[in-house]
């Protein structure tokens, strides 16, 4: 059965903040994110990692997306993944660092899939796959080096399927068609990872532990909420969370921020930028 956690074990999940740090010591989130199609995740990823601590946000991006995540947030560093160098993810004693890398990917795009695939040999920082990269990931192939990333202990591994992707990502690994509850431990043991399968009610496992979230709200049902969802958790890593840790926070918080958008701006309105606006909201009710 899953367990729900207390206000006390979130609280406790959240690193401190070190009230002398730099900009890079607070942590570095590296989105690698946003085909031509779907630029738009690119930037809502990125933004939630903003409000969510990530001292230094930087996007590797489509060529056609760079302009649109740079006038969304200017503070957000964007370039093209043309001159992407997986090179710059790597954490460093007192730097620490997180990529998320999938979020407005094509599944079918061979640029998209290339990089989904390498990330899981050259990260070497905590690494979150979402979106399309999840897709590029459900083959034997992905299989195989997800597994291998584990054996070579590049560094955690958290995937954030919704439905769909869940269900594609078990058909892949030969995993019985089952509820997100048993599919979520069932992935996670397949993978190596910690998996949380999204939906009204989200489950998040280790493959031993399983914590359910479901303190969300319909209002969360819009295109682009997960890819808020997937900045959210890469923040929480890049500051050095604990990573199962950082998936059931972060899930929470995500909920947290759509109950507070929701009161703001009613159940049908709200729209994901709302949600990344009512972070502030979701952190105060967490330290308070
Ligand atoms: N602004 C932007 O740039 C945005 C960009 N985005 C980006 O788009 C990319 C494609 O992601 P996507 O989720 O839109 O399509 P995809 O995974 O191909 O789904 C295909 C099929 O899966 C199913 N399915 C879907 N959701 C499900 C659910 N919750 N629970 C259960 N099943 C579900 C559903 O099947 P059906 O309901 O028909 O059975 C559907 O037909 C990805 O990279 C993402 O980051 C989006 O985030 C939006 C905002
Ligand atoms: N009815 C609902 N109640 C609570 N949360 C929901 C509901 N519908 C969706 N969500 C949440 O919204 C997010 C949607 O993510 P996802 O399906 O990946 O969207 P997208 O790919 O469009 O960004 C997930 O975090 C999910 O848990």
């Amino acid at each position: 059965m899953a367990e729900h956690w207390s206000a006390q074990q979130l609280a406790g999940a959240l690193p401190p903040l070190n009230p002398l740090a730099n900009k890079y010591i607070r942590g570095h989130l590296h989105v690698v994110a946003g085909c031509s199609r779907y630029p738009g995740a690119a930037a809502l990823c990125a933004a939630a990692g903003q409000r969510a601590g990530a001292g230094y946000t930087s996007v590797a991006c489509s060529p056609e997306a760079v302009a649109l995540v740079r006038a969304f947030r200017p503070s957000l560093v964007a370039s093209s993944w043309d001159d992407w160098n997986w090179n710059a993810v790597a954490a460093a004693p007192r730097h620490p660092a997180a990529a998320v890398v999938g979020p407005g990917f094509d599944g079918e795009d061979d640029t998209c899939c290339r990089l989904a695939l390498e990330s899981l040999t050259e990260a070497a920082t905590p690494l979150l796959l979402d979106g399309g990269a999840l897709r590029a990931l459900a083959t034997p192939y992905g299989l195989a080096r997800a597994q291998a990333r584990g054996r070579a202990q590049r560094g955690p591994l958290v995937l954030t399927p919704h439905g769909g992707e869940a269900g594609a990502l078990a058909r892949a690994t030969g995993i019985d068609d089952a509820s997100p509850a048993e599919t979520a431990p069932a992935l996670a043991r397949a993978f190596g990872a910690i998996v949380a399968v999204k939906g009204p009610t989200t489950f998040i496992s280790d493959g031993q532990r399983l914590v359910e979230v479901n303190e969300g709200t319909a209002a969360l049902a819009k295109a682009g909420t997960g890819d808020v969802l997937a900045g959210i958790i890469g923040a929480l890593l890049a500051q050095g969370a604990e990573p199962f840790a950082a998936a059931v926070l972060g899930c929470t918080l995500h909920a947290w921020a759509g109950n507070s958008a929701a009161a703001s701006h009613g159940l049908r309105s709200v729209v994901p930028e709302d949600v990344i606006e009512a972070l502030p909201d979701a952190f105060k009710q967490l330290e308070g």
